[in-house]
């Protein structure tokens, strides 16, 4: 089973002070960061309605932290930011299947070659068999558990039985779940078989981030000694 890791997601963060927030979460113990773009397509119109950040921001948070940058593309164009994210320092590139289709495995290829680890995000709607075809390429699946595009969403606990799904298929795969996460549901993921835990809210609302973290990680390496 691969190991627990908790991901703050930096959309909750302070962008003012980005850099500082990002090593306070290391400091704090945070394994990952969890960095969300949603970029416009003005040629597509939006993946969700939201706009925050791109490559020139990790560029700049790489330049102060080295750790793992797990990055999450919801973008109606995956394919075109790979190259930009690999040379700004992304360690992890997740695109959306919903969004590259057919394309996704000529699309994991390409972000192999370009030195990153390739995730694959499943919004609620969408059915977790859609990436079944592509599970020994990817290095990681996303399952979203709210629909994709803001922080502070509510938890949506159908999504988990997904996470069942995939974890009894494939046990050796990351998988990770994203939206809504806390220490209220924390076990209900891990429990399921979710090793990789996002959760914005929950951390960078927590009086203490460290104690949050390690309990959410505490959760899912108890989930998965009792298996
Ligand atoms: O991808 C997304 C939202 O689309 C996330 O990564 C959120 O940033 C998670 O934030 P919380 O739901 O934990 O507040
Ligand atoms: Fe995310």
């Amino acid at each position: 089973m691969p190991s627990a890791k908790i991901a703050p997601s930096i959309l909750s963060s302070d962008f003012s002070q980005l850099a500082v927030e990002c090593k306070r979460m290391v400091e704090d113990g945070a394994d990952w960061l969890h960095m969300g773009h949603v970029l416009a397509d003005v040629m597509d119109g939006h993946f969700v309605p939201n706009i925050t950040i791109g490559a020139p921001i990790i560029k700049s948070v790489r330049k102060h932290v080295d750790t793992f940058l797990d990055c999450h593309l919801m973008v109606t164009d995956p394919d075109k930011w790979v190259e930009d994210f690999a040379k700004a320092g992304a360690s992890m590139y997740t695109f959306h299947i919903e969004a590259a289709g057919e394309d996704s495995k000529a699309l994991i290829d390409k972000i192999h070659e370009h030195g990153m680890r390739a995730g694959v995000a499943v919004k609620p709607k969408t059915p977790i068999e859609t990436v079944f075809p592509i599970a020994d390429v990817m290095d990681m699946c996303l399952v979203m558990t709210v629909e994709p595009g803001f922080g502070g969403q509510k938890f949506m606990e159908k999504c988990i039985e997904k996470v069942k799904v995939l974890r009894e298929k494939f046990p050796n795969l990351d998988i990770e779940v994203d939206g809504g996460l806390g220490l209220d549901n924390i076990d209900i993921a891990a429990n399921a078989g979710a090793n990789v835990i996002v959760a914005g809210t929950s951390i960078f609302g927590s009086p203490n981030p460290a104690d949050t973290i390690s309990k959410l990680r505490a959760s899912v390496e108890t989930a998965q000694a009792q298996k």
